[in-house]
């Protein structure tokens, strides 16, 4: 479960976020949507601890983010865009590295880092960090998080960089761990993974949640697809057409 009042986030006079609120209950894929710039990295960091907020109050599994900042961090699970991971490990040392401070250095975890190996063709985990490419590194990372099989899992632009295959899997993946019961919270630029893998997705403009919903709801009825749909709330109809008009 993820709860969030009147999230707010300044960096100087600039609100980067502004009275977000959000309710996702476990079990629930839900998508974060907005332009560059939004607010959407900003959000997810303030949800996973790495980031204070400057007012309003955070709930992961019904723990008070200013009390219970570690327990959280020790129960979820989070896949930022761009992974940071220690260049000088190989694959596998940096997967017993996470796990010995997960304390899940068992059987079980192993057997599941196998599976997820496999699931996502990494063969490369005796190579060295640094010589990986972006995508290779993402999957490591993601094979860290997923080992785990945390609680509440984030992901920011979790498909971006991964090969058709991979992505193909993620997808199915997360969408088997919320049957579990798992909670996923993920942004996407790509409205195709929003309408097909998220129950319910929120729509940030300029900081500022301007829809929130199911995609039937969402779309009101009308026949319109989601990206339609976004380009109207975030008013980037006109915008586009005048952009190419004068090209
Ligand atoms: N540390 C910071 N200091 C100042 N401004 C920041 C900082 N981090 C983010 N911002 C600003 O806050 C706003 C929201 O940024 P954020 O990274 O959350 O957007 P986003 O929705 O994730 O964008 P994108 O889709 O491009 O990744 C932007 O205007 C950004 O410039």
């Amino acid at each position: 479960m993820i709860k969030a009042e009147n999230l707010t986030k300044m960096f100087g006079d600039f609100t980067a976020v502004s009275k977000i609120n959000l309710f996702i209950p476990r079990g629930q894929i839900f998508g974060f949507l907005g332009p560059n710039g939004a607010g959407k990295t900003t959000t997810i960091r303030m949800l996973t601890g790495s980031l204070k907020p400057t007012s309003g109050k955070i709930e992961i599994l019904g723990l008070d983010m200013r009390k219970n900042e570690l327990e959280i961090k020790r129960r979820i699970g989070v896949v930022p865009d761009e992974p940071k991971i220690y260049d000088h490990l190989k694959g596998f040392e940096y997967l017993e590295f996470i796990m010995d401070i997960y304390r899940v250095n068992n059987d079980e975890v192993k057997k599941r880092i196998k599976e997820l190996s496999n699931a996502f063709g990494v063969d490369y985990l005796d190579k060295q960090v640094s010589d990986m490419s972006h995508g290779m590194k993402q999957k490591l990372m993601l094979i860290s998080v997923l080992m785990r099989k945390p609680e509440v899992i984030f992901l920011d632009e979790p498909t971006v960089g991964l090969d058709a295959r991979s992505a193909r899997i993620l997808k199915e993946l997360l969408k088997k761990y919320a049957n579990q019961g798992i909670t996923i919270f993920l942004t996407t630029h790509i409205l195709e993974i929003a309408e097909k893998m998220c129950d319910v997705i929120a729509i940030i403009d300029r900081g500022e949640i301007i829809a929130q919903g199911d995609i039937e709801t969402l779309k009101k009825g009308k026949d319109k697809s989601l990206e339609d749909l976004f380009l109207e709330l975030t008013a980037q109809e006109e915008n586009i057409k005048n952009a190419v008009d004068i090209l």
